[in-house]
């Protein structure tokens, strides 16, 4: 497939649970390499269309493609990070890594020379040979990241994987994750409820609608390089974002009525 065909496109996607509808007949594209994060009120159906692209499910209509094919289940090309880490328990943060090499078919030899440097890279080296409850929060959301690029997907589903860990432990994962993505150049899909979170990570951000389904707003991230800068949390353009943002979701939130008298 060409490099100018996007890796990720959504058709008038729609998706109904009975008779409720999730989304309806969404559509945007997915660059390579893009970080694209879905912001939304609960229930918007952010994890619905996570769970398309991974192909846990199916649309009811439309299309949804990746790298040119249809999406019909799961695949090794895209990996999810879930919020718990999703790790085995019964295996040492090395073994949980070493097992997505494994499925990848990697010679057993290798797989310790890449074990190694994906625990490096996180910053987990010290603690290899410890299991999930042996861990804080932050740790196992670590093995959880490095499990997810030892599978070198090309696009990483991630929802919400910083929900449970405290303000410090996540701002410090999300710096982890921008130079993680600089070198393995995945693209991401990451499911958030934090605007700061949205902004710091994302090249573009989506907010959904509340009950609607649709994609409501549309936001482009354009901060400063390097992007796991800390310092880009207090660049003009991304507290000016960051309120555009939370102006367009307040707005959402008030009620149908509510709005129309305000506009009126
Ligand atoms: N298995 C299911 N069966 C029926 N309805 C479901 C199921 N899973 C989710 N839903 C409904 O689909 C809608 C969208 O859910 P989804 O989990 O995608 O939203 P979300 O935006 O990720 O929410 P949150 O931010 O709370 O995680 C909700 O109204 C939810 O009740």
């Amino acid at each position: 497939m060409s490099a100018a065909t996007p890796l990720l496109e959504a058709a008038d996607v729609s998706f109904r649970y009975d008779a409720e509808t999730v989304l309806d007949r969404v559509s945007f594209t997915l660059g390579r390499s893009e970080v694209l994060a879905l912001l939304g009120p609960s229930g918007c159906g952010k994890t619905t269309l996570l769970n398309l692209i991974a192909g846990f499910r199916r649309p009811t209509s439309g299309r949804l493609t990746f790298d040119g094919a249809p999406i019909r289940g799961p695949g090794p090309d895209r990996a999810v990070v879930f919020q718990s880490g999703a790790l085995f328990d019964w295996m040492t943060a090395r073994s949980n890594i070493e097992f997505a090499l494994g499925c990848r078919g990697v010679p057993k030899a290798e797989r310790r020379r890449t074990s190694d440097r994906l625990l490096e890279l996180v910053g987990l080296s010290g603690v290899a040979e410890r299991y999930p409850y042996e861990m804080s929060g932050g740790m196992r959301q670590r093995v959880g990241v490095a499990r997810v690029l030892a599978a070198e997907p090309r696009v990483m589903l991630m929802d919400e994987p910083f929900a449970a860990v405290d303000v410090q432990t996540r701002e410090g994962l999300q710096e982890e994750v921008l130079r993680l993505h600089a070198e393995a150049r995945s693209s991401i899909v990451f499911v958030t409820h934090s605007i700061e979170e949205a902004v710091f990570l994302a090249d573009r951000v989506f907010v959904l609608e509340r009950g609607g389904g649709r994609i409501a707003a549309e936001f482009r991230v354009d901060l400063p390089g390097p992007r796991w800068n800390a310092l880009n949390r207090l660049h003009p353009e991304f507290l000016r974002l960051r309120e555009e943002i939370y102006l367009t979701m307040t707005d959402q939130l008030r009620p149908d009525a509510e709005r129309r008298h305000a506009a009126a």
